[in-house]
């Protein structure tokens, strides 16, 4: 049990947020199936791309973590790999073990890769089934779909045509990189758009891949040529700073260089709808700002539909800012949050609810009422690195009493100094 900052007074100064998680489990991947030497700043190194890092390491590629935080990749061609002596740990992470397994479909050795618990009861058909529609032997523990996954070579893969079911960049990305190795033009269709870092990553390192709007298509056999890459701060985890600045009275907050691709900025637009003051100063790639945000008297909103993939992993978040906002708050069509690190909209809807808020669940959402004061109360983040951030952020607003948290060490998976940096700014 972790005791939590409670009755915060302001907030104010500036924090440098951790690097894009998304985009530092891309950088390692794409680098080490590149030819040449890449080097990477701003990497996040939190135990999720930890996870990356470590698995092409078992692969034969070396990785140098520099004294400065940046990492320098020594590419080696998809061809360069080596088959693994062991299991591949994926941990905590769905990134890593999805876009892997579309990756190592393609591969001439057999590979197993594992994950945690939480990982372990994550749907992998996503995956497999248009892996296997390529031609993959892929399978799960048991003719189940869950991890371990094992892979064995075949022959060759082919392209092929594929209607995304589900609005999801991790099922995008594994057919892409399955794509790398089959033989033919893939070509997939969105939904919805997802978080593109994918899309924009390949091209980077040299790859032919056309986007146009939600259909993308790649053909087969193209190498990846090393490239430098710089990833912004994280928007998903400068969330939780961004709606501790808006809750805290008398606050006001500066974070530079956050990523705010439009494919993952969604939170901004609804917390401004809300009435949230956020400002963005954008750089020249249009593709990162610097944010500051000040306390906001927020109402309550309503969304669903598109926006949903551009804010996924903000929901929580969101949330507990819609219990502090005039009104009611609905959010729909965002039943993937179920099959997140844990069931996002019940384990929100639990933890929130024990400290006075009013959440319903929904089959595909939550129905909030606000505004709740929030009291003490021990809570759990169930493994769960968003909840448990997301539940510091609401102690912030505990005027008496304790609040402590079960499992505080899951913000490892995504934000290590994520306590210490919050404590720097808080009065
Ligand atoms: O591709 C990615 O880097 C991610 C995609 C999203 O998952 P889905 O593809 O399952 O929606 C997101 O929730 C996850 O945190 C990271
Ligand atoms: C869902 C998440 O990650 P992953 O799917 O990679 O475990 C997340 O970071 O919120």
């Amino acid at each position: 049990m972790k005791e939590l900052l409670t009755n915060a007074n302001r907030i104010q100064g500036e924090i440098v947020i951790p690097g894009d998680k998304s985009i530092s489990h891309r950088s390692i991947m794409f680098a080490a199936i590149a030819h040449g030497t890449s080097k990477i700043t701003g990497f996040l190194h939190a135990e999720d791309c930890i996870s990356t890092m470590n698995i092409f390491r078992a692969l034969g590629v070396q990785i140098d973590e520099l004294e400065d935080g940046s990492v320098i990749v020594h590419g080696k061609g998809i061809e360069g790999l080596q088959a693994p002596s062991e299991a591949l740990d994926a941990g905590n992470s769905g990134t890593t073990m999805r876009l892997l397994a579309g990756l190592f479909s393609g591969f001439p050795f057999k590979l197993k890769m594992i994950g945690d618990a939480s990982l372990s009861k994550r749907p992998m058909n996503r995956v497999m089934i248009p892996l296997r529609q390529m031609g993959a032997s892929i399978s799960g523990s048991e003719g189940s779909e869950f991890a371990p996954l094992y892979i064995q070579p075949v022959d060759h893969l082919n392209a092929i045509e594929y209607d995304m079911p589900v609005a999801s960049a991790q099922v995008k990305s594994s057919i892409l990189l399955a794509g790398l190795t089959a033989k033919g033009t893939t070509i997939i269709h969105e939904k919805e758009k997802s978080r593109d870092h994918t899309e924009r990553m390949l091209r980077q390192f040299g790859v032919n891949i056309e986007v146009d709007d939600k259909d993308i298509s790649l053909e087969g056999g193209q190498t990846l040529t090393a490239s430098d890459v710089k990833v912004p701060a994280d928007i998903s985890s400068a969330a939780f700073f961004i709606v501790a600045a808006l809750l805290v009275k008398d606050s006001q907050l500066r974070m530079p260089n956050v990523g705010l691709n439009p494919t993952r900025a969604g939170i901004i637009e609804v917390l401004k709808n809300m009435g949230a003051f956020i400002e963005t100063e954008y750089n020249e790639t249009g593709l990162s700002a610097d944010l500051t945000v000040q306390s906001s008297d927020l109402k309550g909103t309503e969304f669903g539909g598109d926006i949903i993939p551009t804010l996924i992993d903000e929901i929580p978040i969101i949330a507990l800012a819609a219990t502090q906002a005039e009104g009611t708050t609905i959010i729909r069509d965002a039943q993937e949050l179920k099959v997140k690190e844990t069931d996002r909209i019940q384990v929100t809807a639990q933890e929130l609810n024990k400290m006075g808020a009013n959440i319903i669940e929904t089959e595909d959402g939550m129905i909030i009422t606000g505004p709740t004061p929030l009291h003490a109360a021990d809570v759990d983040s169930h493994g769960d690195h968003r909840i448990g951030m997301m539940l510091q952020i609401a102690a912030l607003l505990v005027e008496e009493g304790t609040v402590n948290l079960a499992d505080a060490e899951a913000v490892n998976i995504s934000f290590p100094s994520f306590f210490d940096d919050l404590a720097s700014i808080v009065d």
